[in-house]
Order: C-alpha cells, then sequence, then structure tokens
C-alpha cells in the first residue's frame, strides 16, 4: 500500500502525538507534518457550532499539494444549564475532497474556572493558574487535571482520530 501522507493542523504536541499514536496502532504506512494554520474562529472558541468549525477550518487550511488527509483538532467550551463545558472536535478533510467530523469528551469545569472563562480569559492559561504548572495544554490538557490524570489531552484526541479515520476508511474500502 502507498504510504499515507497526512498533516496536522496544529503544532501543538497533544494534537500531533494523537494522530501520530492512532496511525501507528493501524499499522498505516504514513509520514505525518505539522501545519501552522488559522482556526478561523476565536482563540476560545465559545460553543459547539464554533468549536466544530474551527476543527473545520484547520483541517481544509492543512490540505496542502500531496496530502491525503488533513486532521484539524479544537478544543473549546459550551453552556449548557448554567454549566460551562469544556468540548473537543475533530475534523478530517481527504485529497478527494469529502470531510468528515467527530466530537470527543466533554466535562464540566469548575465553578472559579469557568467564571475566568466568562471574563474572556483563555482555558489555557487559566488551567496552568489552577494547577499551578505551566504548558498543560501541550501535555495532559485540562481534562487530564480535572480527571486526575485518567484521560489526557493526548490520549482523549487520540480517540477523536479513530473516530475521523474510522469513517474515512470505511469510506475508502
Ligand atoms: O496550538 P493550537 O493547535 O491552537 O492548540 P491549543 O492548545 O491552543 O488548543 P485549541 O486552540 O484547540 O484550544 C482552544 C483554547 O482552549 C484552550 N484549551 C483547550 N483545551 C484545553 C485543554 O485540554 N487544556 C488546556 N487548555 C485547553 C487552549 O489553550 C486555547 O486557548
Ligand atoms: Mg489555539
Amino acid at each position: 500500500m502507498k504510504k499515507i501522507q497526512a498533516t496536522i493542523a496544529s503544532r501543538n504536541p497533544a494534537k500531533i502525538n494523537a494522530v501520530s499514536a492512532v496511525l501507528t496502532e493501524l499499522g498505516l504506512d504514513f509520514e505525518l507534518q505539522p501545519k501552522d494554520t488559522n482556526s478561523g474562529v476565536s482563540a476560545q472558541p465559545y460553543s459547539l457550532e464554533e468549536t466544530r468549525l474551527g476543527a473545520i477550518n484547520r483541517s481544509k487550511q492543512a490540505l496542502v499539494e500531496g496530502t491525503d488527509i488533513a486532521i484539524g483538532l479544537e478544543g473549546g467550551v459550551f453552556e449548557l444549564e448554567g454549566v460551562l463545558y469544556l468540548c473537543n472536535w475533530g475534523a478530517l478533510f481527504s485529497k478527494e475532497g469529502e470531510l468528515y467530523t467527530a466530537a470527543g469528551a466533554q466535562i464540566p469545569l469548575p465553578a472559579n474556572i469557568a467564571a475566568s472563562l466568562r471574563e474572556g480569559e483563555e482555558l489555557g492559561p487559566v488551567m496552568d493558574d489552577y494547577a499551578q504548572e505551566s504548558g498543560i495544554r501541550k501535555h495532559k490538557g485540562a481534562i487530564g487535571i480535572l480527571t486526575a490524570g485518567l484521560v489526557n489531552r493526548d490520549e482523549m484526541f487520540q480517540h477523536v482520530v479513530k473516530l475521523l479515520i474510522g469513517q474515512y476508511l470505511l469510506s475508502t474500502d
């Protein structure tokens, strides 16, 4: 089988590692290139719609000459019955012009973190402050902190990537 040329629309290691781990686990022969993209939405997406759109915009931009599949992953938050939830979306855009989308884990944010976000702060720095660590968004993520390390951000994104690649492989069967 021909080597799959994949791009991931971010330089965040949590996202790069997630795609790399899934393609490796599937035993696929691949080359993965990180690509800087503009999500086209706010730095802190504030609804399911905006988070999903960020993932889609990233995947479309990451599909360059020679790419077979381009993956965009986006983290965001949304309000549900007075609770602010973390959400995660992914999109895969193929060279055939097909778009696949999928969502990942959603988990409520503690009230004090939610309050900072409602004031316009971004989750990344707010989480670092909360946990007294730095660069949380690049590894364990908010979800790692909020689950006592049971589910880290790259692992959570692996699930999203599987949902995307699974749909793609089904369509190319
Ligand atoms: O470099 P990029 O790919 O943009 O990676 P990012 O960490 O900024 O991730 P997103 O843009 O997808 O996430 C949107 C915002 O939410 C923050 N964020 C999302 N999920 C997070 C998580 O699990 N832990 C910490 N911050 C998170 C992130 O820092 C951004 O401010
Ligand atoms: Mg970002």
